[in-house]
């Protein structure tokens, strides 16, 4: 069987281990040569490599590690680029939260004005990637879940239309593990699921079983009186901010009680709940800072100390397989039907055929392809409609460096209530992000 060379873009990110050991679950299935990882800062990305080599000698010497700061050496010879970076890290990401809350405006990492900010950052970021890849292994597939998703995808579209990059999310997935357990079935894998919408931003039409009985009922039964919560074990519970959004599903769903939704719609239809239910002063960066980094970097420093990864606590991201599944998908031509992010093009008949559009696909060796949707509801447009014009707008401005149309974009946000807001916070972002943003005239 052929063996595989994959590049991880953003090696020092905390999501690096768990990705890895869950690649090494998967070397039966999808045999792996060489791992790479590639970050922009060689310190934060030594101690994830460093643990992992550890780990990699004790659980599979066979597949090798590298770590690398230069491209050449990081993306020469791979079949996958697999791409999480953060641009601006943690710190960019605090401000993105608490610039708009001090305006009173939802403060959200890939959402309303937060997620704008951090686009406008990730777009550079994510295509210096792309042409990495075309650069040094022009027959690799990128498979890139890096945020803002739905900004990354369209600016991937619209300025680099033929590369072979593929935007997921692990958020539906994450949510249908959840109804699954709700339903007693073992996986989400039992089930078949209608969707649509754009990134954090769609709804469950039909979710079925393997004899395409629908589960629906069951379903939409509990959303529209627990949200995703189950008996409080699952590991999203365990966090207090996903443990009140899994919740609050049930409020969204009440808008359109014959569908259920993403979580993050909470965030576009309830914005002043969101608001007067934050902390300013210690948002979810706050809470990841102290809580996921604190602990991959505390287990990765530890292996290192020990020289061995046979205690450590760090664990499989067993929910991220979709990776691999894509990975194989692409691979072996496996035709797995998979929720992606692509250009709609008919498949919503009655919408914009350039928008970026998260819907089941069929996946083999030359990309996705779209299975039809069909009309949408005029609810569900009109939201979608304005969202699209939001990420349009952000990868316009990006493009033309235009404060105009980044103007435009803030306002558009369902989550914002004014333009005087807008551009308020506009102000604010634009000194947070000079390191980062094109100089907008
Ligand atoms: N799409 C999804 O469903 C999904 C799920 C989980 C995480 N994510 C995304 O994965 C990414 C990583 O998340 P995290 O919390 O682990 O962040 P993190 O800050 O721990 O890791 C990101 C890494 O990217 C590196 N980086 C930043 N800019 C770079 C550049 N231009 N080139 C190379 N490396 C660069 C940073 O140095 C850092 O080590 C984020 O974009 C996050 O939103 C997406
Ligand atoms: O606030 P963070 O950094 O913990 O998470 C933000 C990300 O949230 C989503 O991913 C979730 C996923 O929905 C859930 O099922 C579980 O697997 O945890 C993930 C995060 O740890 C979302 O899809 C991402 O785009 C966000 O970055
Ligand atoms: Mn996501």
């Amino acid at each position: 069987m052929k063996t595989f060379n994959i590049t991880i873009a953003g090696g020092g990110s905390t999501f690096t281990p768990g990705i890895i050991l869950m690649l090494l679950d998967y070397l039966d299935e999808f045999p792996i040569d060489t791992i790479k990882l590639y970050d922009n800062d060689g310190d934060r990305q030594k101690t994830i490599a460093d643990a992992c080599a550890i780990l990699l000698k004790e659980r599979a010497p066979e597949v090798r590690l590298l770590a690398s700061t230069n491209p050449e050496e990081a993306f020469t010879n791979v079949d996958f680029v697999m791409a999480h970076i953060r641009v601006g890290k943690y710190a960019m990401r605090e401000l993105d939260e608490k610039i708009p809350l001090k305006h009173r405006v939802v403060g959200q990492e890939t959402c309303g004005p937060g997620g704008i900010a951090y686009g406008m950052r990730s777009i550079p970021g994510v295509l210096e990637l792309v042409d990495y890849m075309e650069k040094y292994s022009p027959d690799a597939w990128m498979l890139n879940y890096s945020n803002p998703a739905a900004i990354v995808a369209e600016a991937t579209r619209k300025l680099r239309p033929n590369s072979k990059i593929l935007n997921i999310c692990d958020m539906p997935i994450g949510i249908e593990e959840l109804i699954a357990k709700n339903l007693g079935l073992s996986s989400r894998k039992e089930m078949e699921v209608d969707y649509y919408g754009l990134n954090h931003f769609g709804w469950w039409t039909d979710i079925r079983d393997k004899e395409g009985n629908s589960l629906m009922p069951d379903v939409i039964k509990h959303v529209s009186q627990h949200g995703y919560a189950t008996d409080g074990t699952s590991e999203l519970e365990q966090q207090e901010s996903w443990n009140s959004t899994l919740k609050k599903a049930r409020d969204v769903q009440a808008l359109d009680p014959k569908t259920v939704p993403n979580t993050y719609l909470k965030y576009y239809l309830y914005p002043d709940y969101e608001v007067a239910h934050s902390n300013k002063e210690f948002t979810r960066a706050n809470e990841v800072m102290e809580g996921r980094e604190k602990f991959v970097f505390g287990e990765c420093q530890a292996i290192i100390d020990k020289g061995t990864a046979k205690e450590t606590k760090l664990v499989i991201d067993e929910h991220a397989s979709y990776i691999v599944d894509l990975a194989k998908a692409i691979a072996f031509n496996t035709k797995e039907r998979m929720l992606m992010i692509v250009e709609n093009n008919g498949a919503i008949k009655n919408f914009d055929p350039t928008a970026m559009v998260e819907i089941p696909c069929i996946v083999g060796s030359n990309g996705p392809e779209k299975l039809v949707v069909g009309e949408i509801p005029r609810f569900q447009k009109s939201l979608m409609e304005q969202q699209v014009g939001v990420e349009k707008l952000v990868v316009e401005a990006f493009e033309e460096g235009s404060y105009q149309k980044l103007w435009q974009a803030i306002t558009l946000s369902k989550t914002v209530p004014s333009a005087k807001v807008a551009k308020d916070i506009l102000d604010d972002l634009i000194e947070a992000n000079k390191a980062f943003w094109p100089a907008l005239k």
